[in-house]
């Protein structure tokens, strides 16, 4: 099976003008996703998380190296290009929810097909069976405001699959969450990779979000230090991520 997505030999340096220290974010790394992966990424706080996901999204560009989606090298194109590619083909869901006030929920969920042009009947229909599926359906005249926190984020997360888009990257999105909604909106995801074969990357520091993923990847210093699949239940995944984080800070402290 061919990759969806390929970082090849990426490394990101900060910094490192006459008057600044050079700090290496990002050093060589190699990853692939294939349709259908639902895949974590953990690592001690300034290991390069953030910087790989925005490189992997194409919201920032590797210092070298190479990344692409569906085959196509996103660090080589023009912004107008690459505008277009990203509303067509990835989806995202922040920490922060990111939805407007003055539009509805299904307003709010809609505004990428709007924004590509593609207003129709079919629009209307594909964004209430995804709020259907998201079980979010008897909010979707309610403005953002007027809804609880577990449900902007699964609107968020319809918002970012109305394009059908299949790949999705989800950077701490139960980070402004209560337990409850959390779990809500963890399980949304999941569904979503099983019925969909949507792609996601999930970044976050909690190992029982990370534990919904089937893979964890563990960054330090800018480079995949250990990676950890799911062979056993949740509960056993929980604590081997747990055991995998007290290895890398204990590896950290020496
Ligand atoms: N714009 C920037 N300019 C200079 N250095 C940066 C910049 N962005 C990140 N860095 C540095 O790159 C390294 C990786 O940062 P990054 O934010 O990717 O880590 P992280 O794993 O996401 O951290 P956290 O968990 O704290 O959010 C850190 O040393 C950070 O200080």
């Amino acid at each position: 099976m061919s990759a969806i997505l390929k970082a090849m030999n990426v490394k990101k340096i900060f910094g490192g003008g006459k008057d600044f220290s050079e700090t290496v974010a990002l050093n060589h790394l190699n990853l692939e996703l294939e349709k259908g992966d639902f895949t974590a990424i953990m690592g001690p706080s300034g290991s390069g998380k953030s910087t790989l996901l925005n490189i992997l999204s194409g919201f920032d560009f590797p210092t070298t190296g190479e990344v692409l989606i569906k085959d196509r090298p996103i660090s080589r194109m023009s912004g107008d290009e690459l505008a277009i590619f990203r509303r067509t083909h990835i989806g995202y869901i922040f920490q922060e929810f990111h939805l407007l006030d003055s539009l509805t929920i299904e307003e709010n969920v809609m505004l990428p097909r709007i924004l590509n042009r593609e207003v129709s009947l079919k629009m209307f229909e594909k964004a209430d069976q995804m709020l259907k599926f998201l079980g979010i359906s008897e909010i979707k005249n309610k403005y953002p405001y007027q809804v609880s926190g577990g449900q902007q984020q699964r609107a968020a997360v319809c918002r970012a699959l109305i394009n059908e888009t299949s790949l999705l990257f989800a950077d701490e999105p139960t980070g402004n969450l209560d337990s409850k909604s959390s779990k809500s909106v963890l399980e949304t995801l999941k569904r979503t990779n099983e019925n969909f074969q949507t792609t996601i990357l999930l970044v976050t520091h909690d190992p029982f979000a990370a534990s919904y993923s089937n893979k964890v990847l563990f960054l330090k210093d800018g480079s995949i230090r250990t990676q950890l699949d799911k062979k056993g239940d949740q509960d056993l995944f929980v604590k081997e991520i747990l055991d995998n984080l007290t290895l890398l800070e204990d590896d950290y402290d020496v």
